[in-house]
C-alpha cells in the first residue's frame, strides 16, 4: 500500500456508540480511512439523552495529541464536542503545527437537546476556532448561534454560508438541512461558488449522530486525497445510506448505520466511490 490515508477526530466520547468518537472512528473504518481519536470529555448518554459529563483535563488533551503527532501521520483531522475555552485553547495552539485539512464540526447542543458546551466556549469557537477551519459544517440551529440570526428557508441557509465565511474566516462552510422541513439540503460555500447537496427525507427518528458521521466522512475522503466538493458529495451519499438503515436500538433516537454500504454490497459502494 503506498499511501495511508490517517484521519483524527478529537471530540468526545459516546458510549452508547452512536455519536460522538465512536461515530467517527466507525465511519474513518467503514470508509477506509485509519482511525485516531483524542477524547476531550467522556459523556454518560445514550439515545434519549445525556445523563453525565466528566472533562478531559487539558493536559492529558494535549499528551494524547503529542503522542499522535510525535509518532504518526495525520492527512486530515475533525474536531466535535469541545467543551470548554481551556480544551479550545489547546486545540488552537495545535492546528498550525498539524497542518492538515480541519472539518469542524462545531457542536454545541446533541439531538436531545441536551447542551454540549459552554455558552463562553460558543464564542471563543466563533472567534478562534472558525477561522482555522478548512470547512465548518453547523446544523441550523449551530448556524443560528454562530450568525446571531433565525434561519427559516433555503435562501437564510445560503446566506448564513456566505457570511460565515465572509466574517468568520472558515474557508468554507457546509450548513446542514436536517432541522429545515421539506428534503434533506445542505448548501456548501467555498468563498467563491455555492454547490447544493440534496437527499429525500428519510422518515425516521433515528439521526442520533448524523452530524457526527457525515464530518467524519468528508475527514475520511479528505484524508485519501479527494477534492473538497467529491469529498463533500460521497459524504453526503453515506449519511444518506446510514440514515435510511439506521437502526431502531434504544428508547430514544437511535444511531445511524455505520456499515450502511455494505448492505447490497456492489451497488452501495460504488455509489460512495464514483
Ligand atoms: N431525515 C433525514 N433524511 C435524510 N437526510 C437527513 C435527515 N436528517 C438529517 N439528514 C442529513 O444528515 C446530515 C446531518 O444533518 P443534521 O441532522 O442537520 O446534523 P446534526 O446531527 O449536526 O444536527 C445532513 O446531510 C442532513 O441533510
Ligand atoms: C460526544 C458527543 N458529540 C457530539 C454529539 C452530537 O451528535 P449529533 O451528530 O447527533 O449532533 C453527541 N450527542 N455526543
Amino acid at each position: 500500500m503506498k499511501h495511508i490515508p490517517c484521519a483524527l477526530t478529537i471530540a468526545g466520547s459516546d458510549p452508547s456508540g452512536g455519536a460522538g468518537i465512536q461515530a467517527d472512528l466507525k465511519t474513518f473504518q467503514e470508509l477506509q480511512s485509519y482511525g485516531m481519536s483524542v477524547i476531550t470529555s467522556l459523556t454518560a448518554q445514550n439515545t434519549t439523552g445525556v445523563q453525565g459529563v466528566y472533562h478531559i483535563p487539558t493536559d492529558m488533551i494535549e499528551q494524547q495529541l503529542t503522542s499522535i503527532m510525535n509518532d504518526m501521520p495525520i492527512h486530515a483531522f475533525k474536531t466535535g464536542m469541545i467543551a470548554n475555552v481551556d480544551m479550545m485553547k489547546v486545540i488552537e495552539k495545535r492546528v498550525p503545527e498539524i497542518n492538515a485539512p480541519y472539518i469542524m464540526d462545531p457542536v454545541m447542543v446533541a439531538t436531545s437537546g441536551d447542551p454540549l458546551i459552554s455558552t463562553q466556549a460558543q464564542q471563543y469557537l466563533c472567534n478562534h476556532l472558525l477561522p482555522l477551519a478548512t470547512v465548518v459544517t453547523p446544523n441550523i440551529p449551530e448556524a443560528e448561534t454562530i450568525i446571531g440570526e433565525k434561519i427559516n428557508t433555503e435562501d437564510d441557509m445560503k446566506e448564513a454560508a456566505i457570511q460565515i465565511v465572509k466574517h468568520y474566516g472558515a474557508q468554507a462552510a457546509l450548513i446542514k438541512g436536517g432541522h429545515i422541513k421539506g428534503d434533506a439540503v445542505d448548501f456548501l460555500y467555498d468563498g467563491n461558488n455555492m454547490f447544493t447537496f440534496s437527499a429525500q427525507r428519510i422518515e425516521t427518528k433515528n439521526s442520533h449522530g448524523t452530524g457526527c458521521t457525515l464530518s467524519a466522512a468528508i475527514t475520511a475522503f479528505l484524508a485519501q486525497g479527494a477534492s473538497f466538493y467529491d469529498a463533500v458529495k460521497r459524504s453526503k451519499t453515506y449519511i444518506t445510506l446510514a440514515i435510511k438503515h439506521s437502526l431502531p436500538l434504544g428508547n430514544g433516537s437511535g444511531p445511524t448505520n455505520h456499515w450502511a454500504p455494505r448492505i447490497n454490497e456492489t451497488t452501495k459502494l460504488e455509489e460512495i466511490k464514483s
